[in-house]
């Protein structure tokens, strides 16, 4: 398997005068490492101020780590042309030139992009009902995102990073964008790494999870692996505690009386049997649960570093 990125030890910090010592950084991202395998969709979750944008700009060589070692397509993508031309980085600070409309955009986009493909380019177009008149500065948001996507999609390029590709995407455009990824993924399969909020939305579309939380790896695994991992059982609060007793628990949550607990474990049939006579409800945790619980822990948070 042809290894796309390779991230070692990476750490990113940022000196701010905001803390209370003027020594202080954030700590945006803490000794991660991870491979990213090509020809395969990778979610990158986490919470809000995790480190997946920072982590997105060091791989697409807008950023360098504070410590720590990244390969993109086998070469350090800081300042490196040939990377720069075989990676897309769709995020929502894309500026236009003023006069620029939907037609120029797809045309200079072309120019730097040797795979570029027209007709998708045209056909995402309408799907997404874009206006080819208005200038692109008048663009509502939600059509701003459809356009950046459309710009990623196109570029056909060996790596494509998209961070919260769809912020102000209507429900239909949302299904729309994940139609077209998994086509794109049948017919011209390739490498996305894809931050997302949307994890529920998203599922069926990462064939790999890296959650990242406080700036550290906290779970890296085909997302086919996780039903088999960890198990969410949901009941009354004692016949849950009974069950889950040598289980490591991430996250137990109480609604009233009912207890909701996931645990990194899975159960024998004839234990998930005997528990469900007993009243409990146990089912495979969905990605969405276990990104949540991996977010909830109340660990010694990594962003604060002394520099
Ligand atoms: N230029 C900067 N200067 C100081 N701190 C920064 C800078 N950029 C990012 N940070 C901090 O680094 C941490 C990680 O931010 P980052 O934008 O990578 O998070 P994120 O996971 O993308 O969050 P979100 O899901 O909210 O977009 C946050 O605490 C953020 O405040």
């Amino acid at each position: 398997m042809t290894t796309v990125i390779k991230a070692t030890g990476l750490t990113r910090e940022f000196r701010t005068g905001a803390l209370p010592s003027k020594n202080a950084a954030t700590r945006a991202l803490a000794d991660v490492s991870f491979t990213v395998n090509e020809g395969m969709v990778y979610g990158l979750l986490g919470r809000n101020g995790a480190g997946k944008t920072t982590l997105m700009s060091i791989i697409t060589g807008q950023d360098r780590p504070t410590r720590g070692t990244i390969e993109v397509l086998g070469h350090a993508p800081f300042e490196h042309a040939p990377t720069s031309e075989a990676v897309s980085f769709i995020r929502d600070n894309q500026r236009y030139p003023d006069d620029f409309t939907l037609r120029f955009a797809l045309k200079s986009a072309a120019r730097f992009r040797p795979n570029w493909d027209a007709e998708l380019a045209a056909r995402l177009s309408d799907t997404f009902r874009l206006p080819s008149k208005t200038p692109i500065k008048k663009y509502s948001r939600g059509q701003l995102s459809a356009l950046a996507i459309i710009l990623g999609l196109a570029a056909r390029t060996p790596l494509t990073l998209l961070d919260e590709p769809y912020l102000g995407l209507d429900a239909t455009a949302r299904q729309a964008f994940y139609d077209i990824l998994l086509n794109e993924q049948l017919n011209h399969p390739r490498t996305f790494l894809i931050s997302t909020h949307l994890v529920t939305e998203m599922e069926n579309i990462f064939d790999h999870a890296i959650v990242i939380d406080r700036g550290r790896i906290a779970l890296d695994s085909p997302v086919d692996d996780l039903s088999g991992t960890y198990t969410l059982v949901s009941g009354l609060g004692t016949r849950v505690a009974e069950f889950t007793r040598d289980a490591p628990v991430l996250q137990t949550r109480t609604v009233g009386a009912l207890v909701s607990t996931l645990v990194a474990k899975s159960f024998s049939k004839s234990d998930i049997d005997s528990a469900r006579a007993d009243g409990l409800e146990v089912a495979p945790a969905d990605l969405q649960s276990v990104v949540s619980a991996l977010g909830a822990t109340s660990e010694q948070p990594a962003d604060q570093a002394d520099a």
